[in-house]
């Protein structure tokens, strides 16, 4: 059965691909998202969730007889987790049971050589896609389909499918130049991921809380803008730089050394947007208390007094933020509360986690860095979670806003599948 996008489009699946083209002996392209924390020390992988939940896609399509060649992203170019996709090769391989050679290159001859060599059966990953520029240009389909990327690629292709609904927020050629090309279909994580919201999603249940926090300000600020256009949201409870921000925005001292944190990560800038939001009436708390470095030293500071630099949100905020959790009927989180990369701040993050698990609202955690608590305290599979692999899209999906990825596996369907297409 097809997958069904907002009862007006449909997505075909690894299912329909079969049914209709045959996967026994093809070449398939496979975009997944296990873009990761990394360990900005040591470059170490921290949660390998999303490698995981891929798995299963890269196994069912090698067992269906296809030669799959695995392609995705990390991090950002100019970013400490802008990596090599080596370190990722081995956990695809621990959790898939099976080989996967990895190949430093994306579309060079190495790479197509490497492609056009492949065995039914064969895996292989290919780097990091950002080590192509054309792939951090946002740009129509259309444009990418003629983009050095997908010229070079898609010909050497039967399929392109499709599994990465964490990044189906982006209009880059990995993601929506292939399926002008190819036939193209949903892989079982994205396909997962659109039953599941669809279904969850009810549009009567509220109020509706958004937890938000994390590191992604920009993202973050325009996924507001369209949850309080569309009257998406009752109540957001802010924290991580997302917080910090606001406060200024609403006038709080956050102290010197955070606002040059902020200035540091040009997020100064997002200010006037921030003041916009504010005055319309967004309804958006922020924290009274935080866990502060000075020098080197933990310490549990108050608003109006903040000395340190803030690394986590306090007790006072978890009790707060708690509260408010508590009249929700449905909650949503993406982005931790503090820098979890360090143990000493993964306490707010990991309370907020707890507290929205044992409320009575049902609770959707989307983001790489919340499903490593999750896992952490062993909540996954609570019935009233639903873990998302995506954070900015599925925030952007819950707006109720169209994702470039998504749409172009629809139009695809409507070029490569009429039999699908009503
Ligand atoms: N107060 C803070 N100051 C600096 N960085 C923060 C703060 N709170 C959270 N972060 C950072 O945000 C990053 C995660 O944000 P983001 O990528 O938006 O989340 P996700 O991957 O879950 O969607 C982490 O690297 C974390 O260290
Ligand atoms: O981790 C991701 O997004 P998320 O942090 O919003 O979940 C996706 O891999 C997209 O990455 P990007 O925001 O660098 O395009």
């Amino acid at each position: 059965m097809p997958c069904s996008l907002r009862n007006k489009h449909v997505i075909p699946t690894i299912d329909d691909l079969d049914k209709y083209f045959g996967i026994k002996g093809s070449k398939i392209l496979l975009r997944i998202d296990i873009n990761s924390p990394i360990d900005p020390k040591t470059g170490d992988i921290l949660d390998d969730s999303r490698i995981r939940a891929h798995s299963a896609t890269v196994r069912e399509l090698v067992e269906r007889g296809a030669a799959v060649v695995v392609m995705s992203h990390q991090g950002r170019p100019g970013d400490s987790d802008f990596v090599s996709l080596d370190k990722h090769a081995r956990l695809l391989e621990k959790h898939t049971g099976l080989q996967v050679r990895f190949i430093d290159d994306v579309i060079g001859p190495a790479a197509r050589e490497a492609i056009k060599s492949l065995q039914p059966g064969d895996i292989l990953l290919l780097d990091n896609t950002r080590l192509v520029s054309e792939e951090i240009i946002e740009a129509t389909p259309e444009k990418h389909a003629e983009s050095i990327f997908v010229t070079r690629l898609a010909p050497l292709f039967n399929y392109y499918v499709n599994d990465a609904f964490a990044t189906a927020h982006r209009s880059q050629p990995s993601i929506v130049g292939f399926p002008v090309k190819l036939p193209s279909a949903a892989g079982r994580v994205m396909e997962k991921e659109l039953t599941a919201l669809s279904k969850l999603y009810n549009p009567e249940e509220r109020p509706r809380v958004f937890v938000l926090g994390g590191g992604k300000v920009h993202d973050t600020i325009r996924i507001l803008e369209h949850l309080h256009n569309n009257g998406a949201v009752d109540r957001i409870l802010a924290t991580g730089l997302v917080a910090e921000l606001f406060m200024v925005a609403k006038g709080i001292n956050i102290g010197e050394a955070n606002l040059r944190v902020l200035e540091a990560k040009g997020l100064l800038s997002l200010l006037p947007r921030a003041r916009r939001l504010l005055l319309r009436g967004l309804p958006l708390e922020t924290p009274v208390d935080f866990r502060t470095l000075v020098d080197d030293h933990v310490e549990v500071e108050t608003i109006g007094n903040i000395k340190g630099v803030i690394k986590d949100i306090g007790p006072q905020t978890v009790k707060m933020y708690t509260e408010i959790m508590k009249e929700a009927r449905l909650i949503v989180m993406r982005g931790p509360a503090g820098v979890i990369e360090d143990p000493r701040f993964r306490e707010g993050s990991r309370e907020l986690v707890r507290a929205a698990v044992e409320s009575n609202a049902y609770v959707i955690v989307g983001g790489g860095h919340l499903n490593s608590i999750i896992a952490e305290l062993g909540l996954a599979g609570r019935p009233n979670l639903h873990v998302s692999t995506g954070g900015g899209a599925l925030l952007l999906f819950l707006a109720g806003e169209d994702l470039p990825g998504l749409t172009a596996l629809a139009k695809s369907a409507e070029k490569f599948f009429p039999q699908l297409i009503g």
